[in-house]
């Protein structure tokens, strides 16, 4: 379970998460969704103390992220696919991650075949594409076997076999009663992948709501985003329509 309390962060004088209250429940994909720069990347950020909170609290199964002991078997976090050293290889790469967490070399082959990357595990992590390297952040945060999992736009750069893979990787991880939430802008996708949506806009709650309840509303995820988001949208090419 993900808690947050009346997160508020700031970066200066803008405040870019503003009191915002939601709680992320296990065994089911939760939606993180808004428009750009609404805080869904800074709140998980906060989640994993990468953020030092202006004002609130992230806890993770009650606890702040820096009271939890062994970390990577807690919580596992997809935030940034360009974070892995180009230098080094996929395996070398996953290695020495689980080697700072006291994890095995046998798991380390584990998360490299699950997400697919098996075969290029020797290759340079410089030379691969986008998707390759988001296969590889979701190999380090599955390496704990954590109950919490955050990914932050999982699918860019994905192609559509391998987003068909990461919608059921995600159902399947919350299927096991884990706590998924994933932040993305591919509405259809959404839809199809989560059962309940935290919606934000200008780092504030719109909505916190089952996936059922807004299709049944709006019509359609994309709809219940358009109209939910009108009042709070920063950047809007030509207007919007
Ligand atoms: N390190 C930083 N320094 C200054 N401002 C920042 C920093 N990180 C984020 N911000 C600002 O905070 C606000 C929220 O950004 P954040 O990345 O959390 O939004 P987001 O919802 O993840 O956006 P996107 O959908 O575009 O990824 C934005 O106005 C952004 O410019």
């Amino acid at each position: 379970m993900i808690e947050i309390h009346g997160l508020t962060i700031k970066y200066g004088a803008a405040v870019a998460v503003d009191d915002l209250t939601f709680a992320v429940k296990p065994g089911q994909v939760t939606g993180f969704l808004g428009p750009n720069g609404a805080g869904k990347s800074s709140t998980m950020r906060a989640v994993v103390g990468l953020e030092a909170p202006h004002a609130g609290v992230a806890l993770l199964d009650g606890r702040p992220y820096g009271m939890i002991g062994r970390p990577l078997e807690q919580v596992g976090a997809l935030l940034d696919a360009s974070a892995a050293h180009g230098g080094r290889t996929a395996r070398a790469h996953v290695a020495c991650v689980a080697r700072s967490n006291g994890i095995g070399a046998r798991r380390v082959a584990e998360v490299l075949e699950l997400v697919g990357l098996a075969g290029v595990a020797g290759r340079r992590v410089g030379g691969f594409s986008l998707g390759m390297r988001q296969r590889l952040g979701i190999a380090v945060a599955l390496l704990g076997d954590p109950g919490v999992l955050m990914f932050d736009e999982p699918v860019n750069g994905l192609d559509p076999e391998g987003i068909r893979w990461i919608r059921g990787l995600l159902r399947t991880l919350a299927g096991e009663g884990r706590t998924v939430l994933v932040s993305s802008h591919l509405m259809g996708e959404m839809e199809k992948t989560a059962a309940h949506v935290v919606l934000i806009g200008r780092g504030r709650l719109i909505e916190d709501a089952s996936m059922a309840s807004l299709v049944g509303r709006f019509g359609s995820l994309e709809d219940a985003y358009m109209e939910l988001t009108e009042a709070s949208v920063e950047f809007a090419a030509g207007g919007r329509a």
